[in-house]
């Protein structure tokens, strides 16, 4: 950024002890912007997160603390990520998904509204489109959500798409597609205990935490029978939700819900060998059986966020993304985290 940030506060950043979150907070930081982290670490970590930014322990549903942290520290914008985020646990109890994305979010977003803060962004998921009709996915074509994560998620658009036009606020929903990855400078990563992501599982397999990498379902209508997902890097998604603020406060009247992926994607056992190669390893892999609320195929047009952010992807590269996870998995090891 040449001018440096045009917000006149700081920013919230719900969930940046977490994976993503904490990588907006480097993203925020590192183009000058003052950070505020709200965060129970329920799944996140008080050390995830850059000292340059001050972390507030709450949940984002808890009124009472989100509300004075807003007036103590002057937000003017909230970067929404505290959710919980496992798609088969949303199947198997559906209430924690609607409490803790849904109804939390609802929470916070009153707060925003009653405090005045004039800019939210929230992460959405691909996961809203349930299975689409047709890949790459738009951001126009039809939401049916399979799983309860998908339509938490989805709820939290409508309620956000309806406060926008009650209320002076402006948001940008980004449907992430699948988040993998780290730093590439080493400084943070996915640290999360017992991870469900597939490229996550694949390099603690490859540093010996894990023995093998189960393939779940291997009879799906892609090319090899396994499924596929766009896979984001974790870096680029971090700048495309800077740059989503930065058109938030240039134009207060509008708002965007916008795909965030590469536009292209590779099968379950297409990643594998990506992680054989740079491991230079081979990782054991057993087939097994489908996993609950799996769609086959995921795959963003990526057209709109292209032409509506300033924003231009660096790391679009499967082997780079996997390079990047497996630096921080041994940083990880290392540390005996
Ligand atoms: N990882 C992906 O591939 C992916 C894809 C699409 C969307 N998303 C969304 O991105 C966001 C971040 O996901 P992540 O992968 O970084 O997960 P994560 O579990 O690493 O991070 C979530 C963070 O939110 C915190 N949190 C959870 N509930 C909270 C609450 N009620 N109050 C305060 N803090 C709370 C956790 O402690 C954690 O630090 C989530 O909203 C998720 O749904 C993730
Ligand atoms: O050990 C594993 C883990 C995953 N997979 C497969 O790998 C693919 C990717 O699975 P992930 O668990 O890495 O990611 P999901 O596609 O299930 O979900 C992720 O991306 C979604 C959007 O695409 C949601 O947003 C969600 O938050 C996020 O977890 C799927 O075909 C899955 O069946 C395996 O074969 N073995």
């Amino acid at each position: 950024m040449i001018d440096g940030p045009k917000l006149d506060g700081k920013v919230m950043v719900t969930g940046g002890a977490g994976y993503i979150g904490s990588h907006a907070v480097l993203a925020l930081l590192d183009a000058g912007y003052d950070v505020v982290v709200l965060d129970n670490l329920v799944t996140g970590f008080d050390w995830a997160v850059d000292p340059r930014a001050t972390l507030v322990e709450a949940n984002v549903a808890d009124d009472t603390k989100v509300r004075a942290a807003i007036r103590d520290y002057g937000v003017k914008a909230i970067m929404h990520f505290a959710g919980s985020v496992v798609v088969p646990e949303s199947v198997s109890d559906p209430l924690k998904y609607y409490r803790n994305n849904t109804a939390a979010s609802r929470a916070l977003i009153e707060s925003a509204v009653v405090e005045g803060v004039p800019h939210f962004i929230f992460s959405s998921t691909a996961a809203t489109y349930g299975t689409p009709e047709k890949v790459p996915v738009a951001e126009g074509d039809p939401t049916v959500p399979i799983n309860p994560y998908g339509m938490s998620k989805l709820m939290t658009e409508a309620m956000l798409r309806d406060v926008a036009a009650a209320h002076p606020m402006n948001y940008a929903a980004l449907r992430y597609f699948n988040v993998a990855g780290a730093d590439p400078q080493g400084r943070s990563g996915q640290s999360t205990v017992g991870a469900t992501h597939l490229i996550k599982i694949a390099v603690e397999a490859a540093t010996g935490k894990r023995s093998h990498v189960g393939v779940y379902g291997t009879d799906f209508a892609t090319p090899d029978g396994t499924g596929v997902r766009d896979y984001i890097h974790v870096s680029d998604l971090a700048a495309a939700h800077v740059a989503a603020l930065e058109l938030l406060v240039a134009t207060p009247a509008e708002s965007h819900t916008l795909n965030a992926g590469y536009g292209k994607g590779f099968s379950v056992l297409e990643v594998l060998d990506a992680v054989d190669k740079v491991t230079n390893r081979t990782i054991e892999r057993r087939l097994e059986g489908r996993r609950a609320g799996d769609p086959a195929m995921l795959i963003s047009d990526n057209r709109a966020i292209l032409e509506t952010l300033d924003w231009t992807p660096r790391h679009a590269d499967l082997d780079g993304i996997v390079r990047d996870a497996l630096a921080w998995e041994r940083a990880l090891a290392e540390k005996g985290r």
